[in-house]
């Protein structure tokens, strides 16, 4: 069952994400001593980036990653690590110990072999994963049509990072897989405008994850999918 969260203006919403990732991160730490972060990219998250960056956290013990990454280094203005070295690692965050996805002078194949192995010392469940929604319904790099959709989505599958291509996407992507994501200790999915709100508004409706692939998470995520949204 998700819970949806709306805001009325994309400020507030991320300055009410900040204080959710803040709370979670904070509790890992006084807990276990260390705590992760595992975030999206694209277009959406840049302001509650500028505002998480700020946060006052123990920040040298947090290890934030990608939830996926595009295949392109991190020059490429495509780069989810470009987007989050210049929003996030920054000011308070600039303390916080990042593990990238991409790897120069390998194949996707081999990059998401050398990123599943450098991110399985993150202690399991991520404490925060935040999840993004294109307007196709892919959230991650689970692409409708995508070549490794099937075991993407298996809940079966080894937690680790796997190659995806995809007509939509682009360049080739490396995803976190689903059975990673979906037990999160706070599983969030940011999304803003009208658009995506009635992808989403579709998405909880009948029809196959396949086509969809948001709705792994809405449906059979081990941790609710709380939900922020704002025009
Ligand atoms: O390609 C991607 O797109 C989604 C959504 O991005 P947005 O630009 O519509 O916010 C994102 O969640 C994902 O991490 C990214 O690789």
């Amino acid at each position: 069952m998700a819970h949806i969260h709306s805001y009325e203006t994309r400020l507030a919403l991320a300055e009410a994400l900040a204080d959710a990732v803040s709370e979670t991160l904070n509790a890992a730490v006084a807990e276990r001593g260390a705590a992760s972060l595992a975030v999206s990219g694209g277009s959406t998250p840049k302001l509650f980036f500028d505002v998480l960056s700020k946060r006052v956290l123990p920040w040298d013990r947090i290890t934030v990653t990608l939830v996926d990454e595009r295949f392109v280094p991190p020059e490429s203005d495509r780069s989810n690590h470009q987007l989050v070295a210049t929003h996030l690692l920054k000011d308070k965050a600039a303390d916080a110990n990042f593990v990238p996805l991409f790897h120069a002078d390998k194949t996707a194949e081999e990059a998401a072999t050398i990123a599943s192995q450098e991110t399985c010392g993150i202690d399991e469940p991520f404490d925060v994963v935040i999840l993004g929604m294109g307007t196709d319904g892919h959230t991650a790099s689970f692409f409708p049509g995508g070549d490794n959709l099937a075991e993407a989505l298996d809940a079966a599958s080894t937690r680790g990072v796997m190659t995806m291509r995809a007509q939509g996407a682009g360049e080739p992507r490396l995803t976190f897989t689903f059975s990673a994501l979906r037990d999160a200790r706070l599983l969030a999915l940011h999304i803003e405008g009208a658009e995506k709100k009635q992808v989403l508004d579709t998405a909880l409706g009948d029809g196959p994850e396949e086509d969809m692939p948001i709705r792994a998470a809405l449906r059979r995520a081990q941790t609710p999918l709380t939900i922020f949204w704002a025009p």
